[in-house]
C-alpha cells in the first residue's frame, strides 16, 4: 500500500487528489442508490415507504424535504438519475487517470533522456546502453501501468471506506462482518501477490539483461558469424528467455488467483450472512437483501484493491528502476563552468596538466601548445594517452591538476556550449546513424545547408563516392554505416566535423582506415583551412607528422616535442 501511494504521488499532489476526490464522491453517490432500494422494496411488498433501515429511511426523508411523492417509479428514477451520475463521475475520473498516466510516461521518459544528455561522458563508459533502451521503452511502459494500478488501488481503498461506513450504519455487526470480509480477503490472496512481486522483479532483471546481451551480440553480429560464436550467445539467450517465461507464468497465474480466490470466501459470507440474519437476528428478507448489496459492494471494491495492488507489485519494480537510472544520471550532470566566449588568438594550450583514470595515471605534468592556425601533431604508442589529450582538450575529461586554457582563458572560466560548438571533433571510432549521408553529416542540425555539407564532402575527399551513390547525399547507408566501407565511414566522420565550419580541428587517427593517397590528399586538404583553423592530429601514421607545423611525442604519460624524444622520428610512409 505504502509502495502504490509512493508510485501515484511520485509526480505531484493536486490531480491526484482530485481523482481521489471524485472517487469518493462516486462511493458516496453508489450508496444512494444502494439504500434508495429499502423503499422500493417495501413498497413493492406492500408496506409503507419508511422502513425500519436508517439507510433506507435517508432517502425516505431526503425525497421528503425536497416533496417528491414517495413511490416505486420516483425511487427508480432516483436510481436511474444516481447510476447516470455515476457514469458521469467514473468518466471523469478515467479521464483524468488516463492522462496523469499519459503524462507520468512521457514526463520520466523526457526526464531521463534529458539527464543522459547532460551527464558527463565518462559516465557512459560505464553504463551498458541496454540500460538506457530498457528503462524508455519497457519500464516506462511498466512504469506507467504501475502507476495507473497505484491510483486504482487508492481509489478502490477509499470506495471501500466509503461501503465500510454504509455497513457501520447498517450495524455494527454489519461492519464487523464486512471488517471480517475484508481480512480474510487480504490474507487468502498475500501468498500470490508475494509471488507477484517476485515474477515483477524477475521480469525488469530479466528483460534489462536479455536486452544488453541482445544488443552487445547485434552490434559485433559480423566478427560472431564470421567465427561462428553466435552459439554461445544463444546459449545466455535461452538461459533469459527461459527466466523471462518463469516470471510471465508467475505473473499470470498470481493474477488469476487473486481473482479466483475473491469468489469462494464472497460466497460463504453472503450464504453465512444470510442464515446468521435470519436465524439469529430474525431479520426481514428487506433488511438482508440490503445488506448484502453492502456486502457485494465491499467486498467488490476490495477485490478491485486486491487487483489493482496485484499490478502494482508487478510493475512497480520497473517504475522505481527507471526512477533510480533517472536520478543516478541527473547526478552525473556535467559540471558547466563559466560564461566566456572562446578566443583561438593565442592557440590551446595545456599547462601542467595531470589526468587520471581512478588511481591509474595517464597524464603526468604535460606541457603542450597548440598554435592557432597550424597543424599540432601528438604521436605515440597504441595506448599511450593520445585520446586522452584531445578528451581533456574538448573538456570531456577534467584535469586532476593543472589547467587547460584556450586563448588567455582557462577552460573552467568557459561557456561549455560555446566552446565546443567551435570544435570539429573527429573520433577514433566512426559512428554513423542508420540514416541519410546529409543527416549523418550535419547530424540533424536544419541549419546547416545542402551546400554546406556537399562543400564538407569534398573537403574530405567523400564527394567523388557520394555522388556516385543512388540519391547522392539522401543515400541511407544502413546500420552504423554498413553499406560503406571503413574508409568511406571514416571521410564521412571528417565531413560531419567540417560541415560546421570550427575554428579548433581535433583528428583523432582521422585518416587511418584510408589508403596512403587519400590520406595524403586528406591531410593536404586540411593543411589548406589553417588560414583560418587551429588543428590537432593524434595518430600513428607519419604522413601527419610531416603536415605538422609542432610534433609532440608522448611516452609513459610524459609529452615532450617530438625531437626533445630519444626516439627515432617515425619513418615517412
Ligand atoms: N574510460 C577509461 N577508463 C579507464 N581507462 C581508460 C579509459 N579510456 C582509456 N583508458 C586507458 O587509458 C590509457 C590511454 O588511453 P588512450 O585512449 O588515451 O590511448 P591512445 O594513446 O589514444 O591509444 P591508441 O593509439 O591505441 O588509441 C590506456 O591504457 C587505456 O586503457
Amino acid at each position: 500500500m505504502k509502495n502504490a501511494f509512493r508510485i501515484f504521488f511520485y509526480n505531484g499532489w493536486k490531480r491526484e487528489l482530485l481523482i481521489i476526490g471524485i472517487v469518493l464522491l462516486t462511493g458516496a453517490v453508489e450508496g444512494v442508490g444502494i439504500a434508495s432500494l429499502w423503499p422500493i422494496v417495501s413498497l413493492i411488498s406492500g408496506g409503507p415507504a419508511e422502513t425500519s433501515h436508517s439507510m433506507g429511511n435517508a432517502i425516505v426523508v431526503a425525497l421528503d424535504a425536497i416533496r417528491l411523492p414517495l413511490t416505486v417509479e420516483v425511487l427508480l428514477g432516483v436510481i436511474v438519475v444516481v447510476s447516470l451520475l455515476r457514469f458521469a463521475l467514473t468518466t471523469t475520473a478515467t479521464i483524468f487517470i488516463g492522462r496523469s498516466v499519459a503524462n507520468i510516461a512521457t514526463e520520466l521518459r523526457l526526464r531521463l533522456i534529458k539527464a543522459a544528455v547532460r551527464a558527463r561522458w565518462s559516465y557512459f563508459t560505464t553504463q551498458p546502453n541496454a540500460r538506457f533502451t530498457t528503462a524508455i521503452g519497457a519500464d516506462g511502459t511498466r512504469g506507467s501501468a504501475a502507476y495507473r494500478a497505484s491510483g486504482s488501488v487508492i481509489a478502490a481503498t477509499a470506495k471501500a471506506m466509503v461501503y465500510l461506513c454504509m455497513a457501520f450504519w447498517v450495524s455494527w455487526q454489519f461492519f464487523l462482518a464486512g471488517i471480517a470480509v475484508a481480512v480474510l480477503l487480504w490474507l487468502g490472496v498475500s501468498r500470490f501477490m508475494k509471488m507477484a512481486r517476485t515474477a515483477g522483479r524477475g521480469k525488469t532483471k530479466q528483460t534489462l539483461a536479455l536486452n544488453k546481451s541482445i544488443t552487445d551480440a547485434l552490434t559485433n553480429i559480423k566478427a560472431l558469424k564470421a567465427m561462428n560464436r553466435h552459439g554461445f550467445i544463444l546459449q545466455s539467450f535461452r538461459r533469459n528467455i527461459e527466466s523471462l517465461r518463469q516470471a510471465l507464468a508467475a505473473e499470470t497465474y498470481s493474477e488469476s488467483m487473486v481473482r479466483a480466490i475473491q469468489e469462494p470466501i464472497l460466497i460463504v459470507f453472503m450464504m453465512g450472512g444470510i442464515y446468521v440474519q435470519h436465524t439469529l437476528f430474525g431479520m426481514s428478507m428487506q433488511q438482508i437483501l440490503g445488506s448484502i448489496l453492502v456486502l457485494v459492494g465491499l467486498a467488490g471494491t476490495i477485490g478491485d484493491v486486491r487487483g489493482a495492488m496485484q499490478r502494482v507489485m508487478v510493475d512497480s519494480s520497473a517504475f522505481w528502476s527507471m526512477i533510480r537510472l533517472i536520478e543516478e544520471t541527473e547526478a552525473e550532470a556535467e559540471a558547466v563552468h563559466g560564461g566566456s566566449e572562446p578566443r583561438f588568438d593565442t592557440g590551446v594550450r595545456l599547462d601542467g596538466v595531470s589526468f587520471g583514470y581512478g588511481d591509474k595515471p595517464i597524464l603526468t605534468d604535460v606541457d603542450l601548445a597548440v598554435p592557432p592556425h597550424a597543424v599540432t601533431t601528438v604521436i605515440g604508442a597504441s595506448g599511450a594517452g593520445k585520446t586522452t589529450i584531445a578528451d581533456v582538450l574538448v573538456g570531456l575529461n577534467r584535469p586532476d591538476k593543472g589547467k587547460v586554457m584556450v586563448g588567455d582563458v582557462e577552460l573552467d572560466d568557459i561557456d561549455t556550449i560555446a566552446w565546443r560548438r567551435q570544435l570539429g571533433y573527429i573520433p577514433q571510432e566512426t559512428v554513423l546513424f542508420n540514416d541519410t549521408i546529409a543527416n549523418n553529416v550535419t547530424l540533424n542540425d536544419e541549419t546547416i545547408s545542402r551546400e554546406s555539407v556537399v562543400a564538407a564532402l569534398k573537403a574530405a575527399d567523400a564527394w567523388d563516392f557520394v555522388s556516385a551513390l543512388p540519391g547522392g547525399i539522401d543515400y541511407v547507408i544502413g546500420v552504423r554505416g554498413s553499406l560503406l566501407s571503413g574508409g568511406q565511414r571514416q571521410r564521412l566522420s571528417i565531413a560531419r566535423a567540417l560541415c560546421n565550419n570550427p575554428q579548433f580541428l581535433i583528428l583523432d587517427e582521422a585518416t587511418s582506415a584510408l589508403d596512403r593517397e587519400t590520406a595524403v590528399e586528406i591531410a593536404k586538404g586540411i593543411r589548406k583551412l589553417i588560414g583560418e583553423k587551429t588543428i590537432l592530429a593524434i595518430t600513428h601514421q607519419p604522413i601527419w607528422v610531416d603536415a605538422a607545423d609542432r610534433v609532440y611525442e608522448i611516452r609513459a604519460g610524459v609529452v615532450k616535442p617530438a625531437e626533445a624524444m630519444a626516439s627515432p622520428k617515425p619513418r615517412s610512409a
